[in-house]
């Protein structure tokens, strides 16, 4: 924070000022209804100095509001420091508290920290510590209440304790109660919260586990809102209702990409300050149809060719944990498959940038921000956008581009799809809700130069400068694989066995046949022919999206 923005917060109305001891010091503590501030007073003068103006380390002067998780009394005699450091020693009085605070450090990481305050008496200890926690009462984003479901299976079956040992510690510390559930099969937290829980008495949701688990958890919110908003999501055009209630991802899983692409890393204290704080980052939401019928939502990879191919394969060896993406992945690249079929796109119109673009999405937003959510408009706007929408569509072919081709994958995120393995994510520069989708569509190619477009995933440079590789922002698209004429019952069968979902009639899907499958959020679809339409900003998370800088940044320094 800069020294004006300092100096324009510190001129907030007074809340509580006094006189006590930080760090063996004498020190002037002060709170407004932003911060918390303090000046070290410097006793061999006439006039208290402030330390703000003299000291060389200006660090720890002051906590934004926003920051802070709790105020307590601290024990008599001083308390072990929460990162397993020293006592502090208590000078001259005994009565302290201590201010628990998110700092961020590294690599998008965030730690809990806190700091310390001795008092002249026990009333003024009090004091600050009611005073404190009352203005953090007023912070109405903060949940108080929440739904927790742990996926004991996920990534590398590390989530109940994981859960356990980092996170329901730091809810216990801000007084949010839980209720928590471990699930016992697939779809458990789905159906529960569809049909069984009360959403109406929590803050937010929270997921333990990867991709998977938060993808069971949106489809049973946004079918539930759907449900009581009277909107039928099997309509392939219709504008679906959002939902209100926060999701939270504390990663666990094998891929953890949206959780990654939201806060900038895969750690779950990181994300559990992110619920702590009462974050929210909108994110957009792909709806899936084939035909007139629902068939998925979809938050981070719909992939057709490689990625569907790998993901259908890496199912059967789930046993393996996170390793099975790479043996998978290897086997999927060796086999070289590239599949027929045509694509057409409605490109994204307006004063948006586009995929090649180096600009990422990095909080605050502005690309976000004005991007929203029809529901928020007015019934003007509203009207006014349906106008566009529909002059677009009668001018259908105009507006729609259409590729036909042979494609090695055929991939559509509608965020980054940042994770550990790819750091820039499948569209480095695609925004978490600025209502679009980035669809990339990787033509036949060599192997020597399919594999450097993947490995240009892993490091810095750029996966789409390539010739057979090209990408289009769009708002819908459309997928037909080439009909094939080799299909036999045997074929039908097996891939019935498959995805145990399979219609009668519908072909083939996966390596070895002539179509590929669909892998959507890790799910395989039934059918190759698919709609997909973008629903701006339609779920919300426990996150602020990636903020500048990747190394410490702290708050509290000037
Ligand atoms: N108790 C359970 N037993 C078996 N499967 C479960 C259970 N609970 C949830 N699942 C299913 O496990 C699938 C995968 O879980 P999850 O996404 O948490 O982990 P992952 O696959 O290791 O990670 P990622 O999705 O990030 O690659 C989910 O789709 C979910 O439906
Ligand atoms: C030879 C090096 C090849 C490295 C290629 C790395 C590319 C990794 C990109 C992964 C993006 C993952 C997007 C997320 C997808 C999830 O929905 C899904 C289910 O969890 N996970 C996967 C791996 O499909
Ligand atoms: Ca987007």
């Amino acid at each position: 924070m800069l020294l004006q923005e300092f100096s324009v917060l510190e001129k907030q109305p007074t809340l509580l000022s006094s006189q006590l001891f930080y760090r063996n010091s004498v020190a002037d503590l002060t709170l407004n209804r932003v911060m918390l501030f303090w000046k070290r007073v410097d006793m061999s003068r006439r006039h208290a100095r402030s330390f703000l103006c003299v000291s060389k380390d200006a660090k720890n002067t002051f906590l934004l509001l926003n920051d802070i998780i709790v105020a307590r009394e601290t024990e008599e005699g001083g308390q072990k420091n929460k990162q397993g450091g020293k006592k502090e020693k208590v000078p001259l009085h005994s009565y302290g508290f201590t201010v628990s605070y998110a700092d961020r450090t590294k690599h998008h990481r965030w730690r809990c920290k806190a700091l310390m305050f001795h008092c002249k008496d026990k009333s003024q200890c009090q004091q600050w510590v009611q005073t404190i926690n009352d203005q953090l009462s007023l912070l109405c984003s903060r949940p108080k209440r929440l739904l927790v479901y742990i996926n004991p299976y996920s990534g590398k079956r590390l989530g109940k304790r994981i859960y356990e040992q980092r996170v329901a510690p730091l809810f216990a510390q801000a007084s949010i109660s839980t209720d928590v559930i471990v699930t016992k099969h697939a779809n458990h937290a789905r159906d529960h919260l569809e049909t069984e829980a009360d959403v109406e008495q929590y803050d937010g949701v929270v997921c333990v586990g990867g991709d998977g688990m938060f993808s069971e958890i949106i489809h049973s919110l946004l079918y539930r809102t759907q449900r009581v908003s009277g909107v039928d999501h099997h309509q392939y055009d219709q504008d679906l209702v959002p939902c209100d209630l926060r999701v939270g991802i504390i990663p666990a899983g094998s891929t953890d990409c949206i959780c990654y692409a939201t806060t900038g890393t895969n750690d779950p204290v990181t994300s559990a300050l992110h619920i702590v704080l009462g974050d929210s980052q909108p994110i957009d939401v792909s709806s899936v149809h084939h035909n007139n019928t629902f068939l998925r939502y979809s938050t981070s990879l719909l992939g057709y060719g490689f990625y569907g191919d790998m993901l259908m394969d890496s199912e059967r060896k789930r046993w393996m944990g996170p390793a099975r993406y790479d043996l998978s992945g290897v086997k999927m690249f060796l086999n070289h498959h590239y599949y027929k079929g045509t694509v057409s796109f409605l490109p994204a119109e307006g004063n948006l940038e586009f995929p090649k673009d180096k600009m990422g999405c990095r909080s605050p937003c502005h690309i976000c921000k004005t991007s929203v959510n029809r529901l928020s408009l007015s019934g003007d706007q509203v009207c006014e956008m349906a106008k566009e929408k529909s002059d677009r569509e009668m001018s259908d072919d105009g507006a729609w581009h259409v590729i036909r081709g042979t494609f090695l994958a055929i991939n559509a995120v509608c965020i980054s799809c940042a994770c550990p393995r790819s750091p820039g994510g499948l569209s480095p520069s695609a925004h978490l809700a600025d209502g679009t989708m980035d669809l990339i569509l990787v033509h036949r190619a060599s192997r020597l130069d399919f594999l450097r477009h993947l490995i240009r995933h892993t490091n810095k440079d750029d996966q789409f400068n390539l010739s057979f590789v090209e990408v289009h922002r769009v708002r819908q698209f459309r997928f037909a694989p080439e009909q094939s004429d080799v299909t036999s019952e045997a074929e039908l069968s097996e891939c019935s066995r498959k995805i145990g979902t399979a219609q009668v009639g519908s072909a083939p899907t996966g390596p070895g046949t002539s179509h590929s499958s669909w892998s959507c959020d890790g799910e395989i679809l039934p059918q190759a022919a698919i709609q997909v339409s973008v629903h701006c900003q339609l779920v919300k998370l426990f996150a602020r999206g990636i903020e500048w800088g990747s190394s410490s940044t702290h708050s509290h320094c000037l």
